[in-house]
């Protein structure tokens, strides 16, 4: 799994208990998952169709940095899913873990669209093969 984004959790983003309020971080997740299938997909219109169980693990506090992982699970037709893990960069702790996380590309209609991808693709391959 890649870790690609990292976030300073800040006072605005705390519950009334003083640890990082899980709506924030799902909001994070939604954002990632969604910037990984526009970028994979080569497409801006992504939409997140379903999410398993999220397993909230530990929490963060003010003052922590977390960082997001995100891989993908399988390419579909129309679909992209991917899991997520976020943990504590200090400690290692994690923090959540999602399984499942399905991303639908659309078509200017609105409606999934097979995207054609088969495998994940990293900038230096696409540069390579431009
Ligand atoms: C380079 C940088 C650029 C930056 C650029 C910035 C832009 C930055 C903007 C980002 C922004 C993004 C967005 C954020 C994430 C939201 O906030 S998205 C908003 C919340 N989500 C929605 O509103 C989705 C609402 N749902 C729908 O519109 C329709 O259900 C959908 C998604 C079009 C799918 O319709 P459908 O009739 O179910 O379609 P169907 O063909 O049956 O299924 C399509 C695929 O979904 C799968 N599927 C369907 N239902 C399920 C289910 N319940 N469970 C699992 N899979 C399912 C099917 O198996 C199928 O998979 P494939 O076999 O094709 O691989």
């Amino acid at each position: 799994m890649r870790f690609h984004t990292r976030k300073w959790i800040k006072p605005e983003d705390l519950n009334a208990n003083g640890t990082l309020f899980g709506g924030r971080l799902l909001e994070w997740i939604d954002e990632e998952a969604a910037l990984y299938t526009i970028i994979q997909l080569e497409n801006r219109k992504v939409v997140t169709k379903y999410i398993s169980e999220i397993d909230f693990r530990a929490s963060a506090r003010q003052g922590d940095i977390i960082e997001i992982g995100i891989d993908v699970v399988k390419f579909g037709k129309a679909s992209l899913t991917l899991s997520c893990e976020v943990r504590n960069k200090m400690t290692r702790e994690t923090i959540i873990t999602i399984s499942n996380i399905v991303m639908v590309n659309l078509g200017e209609d609105g409606k999934a669209l097979p995207h054609g991808k088969t495998k994940i693709e990293y900038v230096s391959n696409r540069l390579n093969n431009d």
